[in-house]
């Protein structure tokens, strides 16, 4: 399991995260939902080693990741698709591919890669191509790509669909399902709740740093007041 236990955290002297609890089993996919500002991202770069906290603990699998470099979280099995779907825009795929590989042993770059694209197989007609070319969603499934091939045990996915068309969220919805599949502890953070929840099992509410609400997505779909409540419409 991903743990994160009684996170606290200030940015710029104002506390974000009141203490909040997580859990992210392996081979699921588990959404945060909450309002604009409520602290999704905060705790996600937490958990990655790029914002300091003031008391807490996260675990993965038992081994503590507080206060480990960003590097260091990744090699313990958390991988991060950051929001804003950024590629290196003059590097092709191939080389943003490459570059994000770059912690494998030389031999293993070429494998993990065509591992990695039999789940994103519409990135194989693309590898040629500048990652400034690429369409939003294309540009979010290298995001996707790039955190695989860190082969990660929980992966954590800030606004997947943030800005993107229905047609690619669908997809990459089903990409998410498919990693989660696979073993992968997916953690997705999301504003658009109606996908968060419809791809995910487990669901929290994060409201003005603290956690609200946590259960099962039916539980929560069941209960659209509780999101209603968080400023959140179901269909938002
Ligand atoms: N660089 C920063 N310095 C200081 N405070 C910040 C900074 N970035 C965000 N905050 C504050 O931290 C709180 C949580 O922001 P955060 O971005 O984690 O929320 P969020 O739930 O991810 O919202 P959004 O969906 O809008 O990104 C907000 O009150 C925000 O104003």
């Amino acid at each position: 399991m991903l743990t994160i236990e009684n996170l606290v955290l200030q940015r710029g002297g104002k506390p974000v995260l009141h203490g909040i609890d997580l859990a992210v089993a392996p081979g699921t996919v588990t959404a945060l939902v909450g309002a604009n500002g409520a602290g999704k991202s905060s705790t996600v770069m937490a958990v990655a080693g790029a914002l300091p906290v003031q008391s807490g603990q996260v675990l993965a699998d038992g081994l503590p990741l507080l206060r480990l470099r960003p590097e260091a979280v990744r090699a313990a099995g958390v991988a991060v698709v950051p929001e804003g779907h950024r590629v290196l825009g003059e590097l092709s795929v191939l080389d943003n591919l490459r570059v994000a590989a770059g912690g494998l042993p030389a031999t293993e770059v070429a494998g993990a890669i065509d591992a990695v694209l039999q789940t994103l197989p519409e990135l194989r007609g693309k590898l040629a191509d500048p990652g400034r070319s690429l369409s939003g969603g294309q540009k979010q499934m290298v995001c996707v790509a790039q955190a695989l091939l860190a082969r990660p045990r929980y992966l954590l996915i800030d606004e997947l669909s943030l800005g993107l068309s229905p047609v690619v969220v669908k997809r990459l919805a089903e990409i998410v399902q498919e990693v989660a599949r696979q073993g992968v502890g997916v953690l997705l953070i999301e504003q658009f709740t109606t996908l968060a929840l419809s791809v995910s099992s487990q669901a929290n509410v994060l409201v003005r740093g603290r956690m609200a609400w946590s259960g099962t997505s039916r539980a929560l779909l069941a209960q659209p007041d509780i999101l209603h409540s968080s400023y959140l419409a179901p269909t938002a």
